[in-house]
């Protein structure tokens, strides 16, 4: 094996929990995780909520010691690094605000070269290189001189992984970086990170809630089960094969495999298929109204059939039938057709019916 393709970061038989303390029990919470991080890959770590990912993580970044196997970093045995080597290989940004008091954007990012100082803790040209890269690469250099405790939550959010990336590490952990980011902060911090594996060659870990991002961003999944199995694939692997709906779903919820999402039921009446004939983005939010009514977009030619004209407003009949009251007999607005297909749901025989109506959560 080369060093270029030997893992940054591996687990081997790792058992992770906690070990018994006075009077409560030792806890096996995860047991026989086999786990590789090569550099270069971003890894989304998922799993229902207690079912054991920050106890996986504070595991894989020596937080807490595996009740049994070994964690390897970058080949070497965690448990056997200095704080000093295993802060030069492995950064970890947790999701709890940091207390910094007044300190400056650059000096908190600074605070990652610590693992490089001298006892005198002078800093190096180098030392400022790393600072000023990792402020560049995380998007945070036009905040350089303003305090910490002045910026947004996805604005600090930037920072820390600025600071986590002076380090210069070979795996960059991030505990649920997603947490509190608008759409709009959540796409540019998955992009910056899918760019970062690429520019630094780091292995990046993350958990997340946010299953659509998990599988649409991530070169390898790694899904906690409540079961304590812990199961490592490509997110396509694990979403066909159906480690993900197992894992995620419940009564009254399945896995859409278009929208990457868990799909709930909405407790109305269930509709039928409908075949959406359009195109483009008003056949996208056809298909999303069709939905919200509880009825089933499908290719399927014999269902019955939504023709949609483009707008706004959009322009729609179904089955080829004058809509009652409407302009020139098509109804207009999807607010117009979600209602139409409701009532209609009502009067469907049984035997025609979808299933449960389900949308996206
Ligand atoms: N200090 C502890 N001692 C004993 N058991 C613990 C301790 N911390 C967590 N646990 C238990 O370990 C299990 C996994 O918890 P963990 O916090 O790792 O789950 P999680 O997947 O990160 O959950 P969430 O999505 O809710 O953050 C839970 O049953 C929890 O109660």
């Amino acid at each position: 094996m080369t060093a270029a393709d030997r893992p940054a970061l591996q687990a081997i038989a790792v058992r992770a929990g906690y070990r018994r303390r006075r009077r409560h029990p030792a806890v096996t919470v995860l047991s026989d995780v086999h786990l590789a991080a090569r550099p270069g890959e971003l890894i989304t770590l998922i799993g229902p909520n207690g079912a054991g990912k920050s106890t996986l993580l504070r595991t894989l970044v020596g937080a807490q010691p595996p009740l049994g196997g070994r964690v390897l970093l970058d080949g070497h045995d965690l448990a056997a690094l200095s704080p000093r080597e295993r802060a030069r290989r492995l950064a970890v940004t947790l999701t709890e605000p940091v207390d910094v008091g007044m300190m400056s954007v650059e000096a908190v990012v600074a605070l990652g070269r610590l693992p490089y100082r001298s006892w005198i803790g002078r800093s190096t040209a180098r030392d400022r290189a790393a600072v000023d890269r990792a402020l560049v690469d995380a998007g945070v250099e036009e905040l350089r001189h303003r305090g910490l405790g002045d910026l947004s939550d996805g604005e600090r959010q930037r920072v820390m992984v600025a600071r986590a990336l002076a380090q210069e590490p070979a795996v960059l952990v991030l505990d649920e970086p997603t947490a509190f980011l608008d759409v709009a902060r959540r796409i540019e911090l998955a992009a910056m990170l899918t760019r970062l594996t690429a520019t630094t060659g780091a292995a990046i870990i993350l958990s997340t809630h946010d299953l659509a991002f998990a599988l649409r961003r991530a070169d390898q999944v790694w899904l906690v089960g409540a079961d304590g199995a812990v199961t490592a694939g490509a997110p396509e692997d694990l979403a066909y094969g159906d480690a993900v709906a197992r894992t995620f779903t419940g009564e009254n919820m399945s896995f859409d495999d278009a929208a990457a999402t868990i799909v709930v039921a909405d407790g109305g009446v269930p509709g039928a298929t409908v075949r959406v004939a359009a195109d483009g983005r008003v056949r996208q939010w056809a298909e999303h109204a069709v939905r919200r009514a509880g009825w089933e977009p499908t290719a399927d030619a014999c269902a019955h059939v939504l023709e949609v004209e483009a707008g706004p407003p959009c322009r729609w009949r179904v089955d080829g039938a004058a809509v009652p009251d409407a302009d020139r007999g098509r109804g207009v607005g999807f607010e117009s057709l979600v209602g139409h297909l409701r009532r209609r749901a009502t009067s469907l025989p049984e035997g025609v019916r979808a299933g449960r109506p389900r949308f996206p959560d």
